[in-house]
């Protein structure tokens, strides 16, 4: 399994070129962390890889990848369904009993250091919390691929570090992960790096 881009360059109509020649290859149980100015193109990026957006050059080969999911910026949930149905809503779909979903969903409430919200209302959590509660929910779907955008952009420093925190479990169990960010910190919580700057340099030349 593993999602390879070759060449890829983007543009949108007339405005210059986001990036040029960008080629990459992201694996299992890896974490990375997209990054560059804002305008850079991470998001424009993402969306090319869960092929939301055609790119002008290049090729997406999604190899053995048979289910994406995408956590947005701003988390969005239900205000008054409790965390724990959140994020027992995917294994119910996926056929469990809601009893073996409850549990599945309890576990992985625990080990995203969440258990203390299991019952709470969604529109009582912090921003640090919901944020978590939507990665949360982002793993129990199950995807190999997982795309994060921006998953620490509306949150102060502590708060971001909550996140951080359990950025290296949204890879276990051989998921791909790849995460937009300008925030240093969640930066080093992944383990590799792409930096689309010097794919910027590449649309520069051209
Ligand atoms: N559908 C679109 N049509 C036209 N321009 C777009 C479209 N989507 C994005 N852009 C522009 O392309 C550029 C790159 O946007 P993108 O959101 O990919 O960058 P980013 O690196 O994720 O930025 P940020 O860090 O601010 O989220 C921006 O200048 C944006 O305004």
């Amino acid at each position: 399994m593993r999602v390879e881009v070759q060449g890829l360059g983007h543009r949108y109509g007339d405005n210059p070129w986001l990036f040029r020649e960008l080629s990459a290859a992201f694996l299992p149980e890896r974490t990375y962390a997209l990054t560059g100015p804002s305008g850079s193109g991470k998001s424009t990026l993402l969306s090319i890889i869960a092929g939301w957006e055609a790119p002008d050059e290049g090729a997406v080969n999604l190899e053995g990848i048979k289910k994406v999911n995408w956590v947005f910026q701003s988390p969005h949930g239900m205000p008054q369904r409790s965390a724990l149905d959140h994020v027992a809503h995917p294994y119910l779909v996926s056929g469990m009993t809601v009893r073996d979903a409850e549990v599945a969903a309890m576990s992985l409430l625990v080990s995203f250091q969440l258990a203390h919200t299991a019952e709470r209302a969604f529109s009582s959590l912090s921003g640090g919390e919901a944020q978590r509660l939507m990665l949360a929910r982002g793993v129990a779907a199950d995807p190999q691929l997982l795309l994060v955008d921006e998953p620490t952009a509306q949150l102060d420093h502590a708060t971001a570090r909550q996140i951080n925190d359990i950025i290296g479990q949204l890879a276990a169990g051989g998921r791909i992960v790849l995460i937009a960010t300008h925030d240093a910190s969640t930066r080093d919580a992944c383990t590799d790096h792409l930096d689309l700057t010097q794919f910027a340099f590449a649309a520069e030349r051209s």
